[in-house]
């Protein structure tokens, strides 16, 4: 069994924190798991799973942790920082799974000291549910995992944060912040802000087909509705924070569909054509290296251990 870290604190035991928590246990990667979560009924349930060796409400509990990672919305990882900074001891290395990352910097390092490195980190791997019940060991297996540790960050605090999620399974790289949110902008943030918007404007369309859209959803808007499902207050905290990046991907998302619309208007098949045979490169290009399945999964195929009923996931 591998002992890479003591004492391991997770704070926010949602599906990231509990996928954590639960990959730690079975691949060794941890002493001991300590489970922070401001919310009892969390706690509770991390109990009953038997996530974590101890599981507690208060931020005290990440006293004596050697690595702890920040699992809550990205809205609040500053705040949750500056809960658990004057309980850290010197050494204690801090990491967190937000999607976006410039912002989180700027949050959390005025709270740490010197003796507590920082080394951020994203985990590109997720699903629709939320919750400590939806979270799964493999989740991050043949995953990316991106850290993006400031200029001067202690190299054994970054190797510590990176020896946790190879021993997850990922692979990991390393980028900054800036670079991390303008490519998530357009690989993650938008497609979910399209999804919101597509599936917002059939609920609007229901009045008018009456009950049409919904009933006989096909296989394009079915894949929308499982993006759409996501946690609000998850993806609430990702526009709000990766602002920038997002407006100006979302231009250039505006001005081709603005190209796609006048293709269509003046009957230029050539256009459309050219375009969906690119797309459809892409997409055997990523089937081809293994980061995603030929058939959509709806996020269930690499549950190993997931509910027998995913209904008892809190569903966004
Ligand atoms: N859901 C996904 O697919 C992915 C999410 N992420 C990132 O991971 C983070 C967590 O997301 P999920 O696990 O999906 O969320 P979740 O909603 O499943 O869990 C979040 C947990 O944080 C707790 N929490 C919230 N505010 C807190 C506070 N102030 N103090 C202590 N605990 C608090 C909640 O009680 C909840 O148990 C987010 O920053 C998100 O951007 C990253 C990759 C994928
Ligand atoms: O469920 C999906 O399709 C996702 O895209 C999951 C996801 C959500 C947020 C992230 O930062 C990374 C992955």
């Amino acid at each position: 069994m591998t002992q890479g870290v003591d004492r391991l604190a997770i704070v926010g035991l949602g599906l990231i924190g509990s996928s954590i928590a639960r990959g730690a246990r079975t691949y060794g990667l941890a002493r001991e798991i300590v489970a922070i979560d401001r919310d009892a009924g969390v706690i509770e349930r991390v109990r009953a799973l038997g996530l974590a060796d101890a599981a507690s409400t208060e931020a005290s509990a990440a006293a004596g942790a050697d690595l702890v990672i920040l699992c809550v919305p990205v809205g609040a990882i500053g705040e949750v920082a500056a809960q658990i900074a004057p309980h850290l001891k010197p050494g204690a290395v801090v990491s967190d799974v937000g999607s976006v990352k410039a912002a989180v910097v700027a949050a959390v390092a005025p709270h740490l000291s010197a003796n507590n490195p920082f080394v951020p980190a994203h985990p590109v791997a997720g699903t629709e549910y939320s919750g400590p019940d939806s979270g799964f060991a493999t989740l991050f297996s043949n995953r990316w995992c991106i850290l993006t540790p400031p200029d001067g960050t202690d190299p054994a605090a970054v190797e510590r944060v990176q020896a946790l999620w190879q021993g997850l399974g990922a692979i990991v790289e390393t980028m900054t912040p800036e670079h991390h949110d303008l490519v998530l902008a357009i690989t993650s943030h938008v497609p979910h802000l399209i999804a919101y918007n597509i599936v917002g404007t059939a609920a609007d369309l229901e009045e008018v087909t009456q009950s049409e859209v919904i009933k006989f959803s096909a296989g394009g808007f079915r894949d929308f509705t499982r993006i759409a499902a996501s946690d609000p207050t998850m993806w609430r905290d990702i526009f709000l924070t990766n602002r920038d990046a997002v407006l100006e991907m979302l231009g250039r998302f505006n001005e081709d569909l603005s190209a796609l619309s006048r293709a269509i208007r003046w009957g230029d098949g050539e256009a459309l054509h050219d375009l969906f045979t690119r797309t459809r490169a892409i997409r055997r290009g990523i089937v081809a290296m293994g980061q995603e399945t030929a058939e959509p999964d709806f996020g269930r195929a690499r549950n190993a251990t997931a509910p027998a009923d995913p209904q008892s996931c809190k569903q966004s």
